[in-house]
């Protein structure tokens, strides 16, 4: 069987029978299966991901019973087939077909035919088959043609203009640019780039940060510039968190939901490893990931600690240059890179995320010292999470001043669609 196929279609079932994470598992089938086209993997799996609710329309168009009323092997194969067949113009037909039939003899025994039958119908109907009429219901229209959950699309509705949504939905469907973190305690940005053009890749400057290089070339993690911490991979939205942070050689930073560590490093490499930056996250064993990080990168200033952010510690209290309340969010800026996202459906945790949000920002403030910085990020596009809690936290708190807030959108700023917005604890009392 087809190692490349095989990957993607076990990378597939993960995610959807197991809930994992789109990378998570792709990476782990790639180890387990060893693809000899890595790319083309990739492709198809994000592929299928990407467009998930546009091919199950189809095959509910094929199938009388809907996609619906078939089991997860099933489906999973057909969506590889009708993605193969309708999209990657270099799989010739007749191998979409022949090695769909393939898997599902392996993995759907006696549904051979069946696979075969619907592939075939959909070869013979592919351009009749029209997508759910516009004027009718918009919401439903932009759902199933960008393959988003419905409410996703309702609570950007709310926000912005409907042509505006749609570009973001489409921008949610493009593959981001690779983007580098250049790490300043180890190399200057001039000597980076000459290493990695002559290994072959191609470097462009970024946009947002001066030490952010965009990079095409595959295999990055595997070079040993990499494994020698010259640079990180990181999208610039986060790389943007820690130069608004400002961190200035020797201050108290604390990073208080901070693994798996991206931003700490960022902040680390521009406090030039003076001053302390304390790393806390609620899981201990993700912590273990920010030290091995660190080890790497030759950072020497971060200190790791498991706690909870929704709880106040006393000892800390006025004891912090500036402070990064990073919160877990509802990750609809990073659809890009997990679109598994764009299918979440609207459950209590989601909804419990802003009291949670809030309260660790609340908790959180109390350790910025007067004349500190505090600034809160989420990787959302969601005003809930976003405005809303910043609004709410500044009326229960007058010590502290917005001074700047910015929301990062991927078709304007080609980015991920972050939050971020920092505030000024007052140098007196209020
Ligand atoms: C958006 S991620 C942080 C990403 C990180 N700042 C980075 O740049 O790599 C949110 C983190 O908050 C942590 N978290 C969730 N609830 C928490 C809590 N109550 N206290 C502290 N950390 C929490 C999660 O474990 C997760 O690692």
């Amino acid at each position: 069987m087809d190692a490349n196929r095989k990957t993607a279609y076990l990378t597939l079932m993960d995610v959807e029978s197991k809930k994992s994470y789109s990378n998570i598992a792709l990476n782990h089938q790639i180890i387990c299966n060893r693809p000899n086209s890595q790319g083309f993997v990739r492709e198809l799996v994000y592929g299928v991901l990407e467009n998930k609710l546009l091919l199950d329309y189809y095959i509910d168009q094929l199938v009388s019973s809907g996609a619906d009323s078939l089991r997860a092997s099933d489906l999973t194969v057909l969506r590889m087939g009708i993605y193969q067949l309708g999209y990657m113009d270099s799989v010739p037909e007749y191998a979409a077909v022949n090695e769909s039939v393939i898997l599902a003899k392996r993995y759907c025994r006696g549904r051979e035919g069946f696979v075969n039958g619907v592939l075939r119908n959909y070869l013979n109907r592919k351009f009749s088959i029209k997508l759910p009429d516009r004027t009718e219901d918009e919401i439903r229209y932009l759902s199933i043609k960008y393959s988003y959950a419905p409410w996703i699309i309702e609570l950007w509705m709310e926000q912005y203009k409907v042509d505006f949504v749609e570009e973001l939905l489409k921008a949610g469907n493009e593959t981001p640019q690779t983007t580098i973190r250049l790490n300043w305690l180890r190399i200057i940005k001039k000597d980076l780039i000459e290493k990695l053009e002559a290994k072959g890749y191609e470097i462009t400057p970024g946009e947002l940060c001066q030490n952010a290089l965009h990079v095409k070339g595959s295999e990055l993690l595997g070079t040993e510039l990499y494994k020698h911490g010259l640079f990180s991979i990181q999208d610039e939205s986060s790389m943007l968190v820690a130069e608004k942070l400002d961190p200035k050689h020797g201050d108290v930073v604390m990073d208080v939901c901070a693994a798996p560590g991206g931003k700490t490093m960022a902040i680390a490499e521009r406090m030039n490893n003076t001053g302390t930056i304390i790393a806390s996250d609620i899981y201990r064993r993700k912590l273990d990931i920010i030290d091995k990080e660190a080890e790497r990168l030759g950072i020497t200033n971060v200190e790791t600690r498991s706690w909870d952010a929704t709880r106040v510690d006393s000892s800390m209290v006025e004891k912090a240059d500036r402070v990064l309340v990073d919160v877990p969010c509802s990750g609809l800026g990073v659809v890009r890179r997990k679109p598994e996202i764009k299918y979440k459906e609207k459950t209590t945790e989601m909804e419990l995320l802003p009291k949670k949000q809030l309260a660790i920002l609340s908790a959180s403030s109390q350790y910025v010292k007067p004349g500190g910085t505090l600034l809160y990020s989420t990787c959302t596009i969601n005003p809930y999470e976003n405005q809303r809690i910043i609004a709410d936290f500044l009326k229960k708190n007058p010590s502290f001043k917005k001074e700047e807030a910015i929301q990062l959108l991927p078709h304007i700023n080609h980015t991920d669609g972050f939050f971020i917005c920092v505030m000024k604890k007052s140098k007196g009392l209020v």
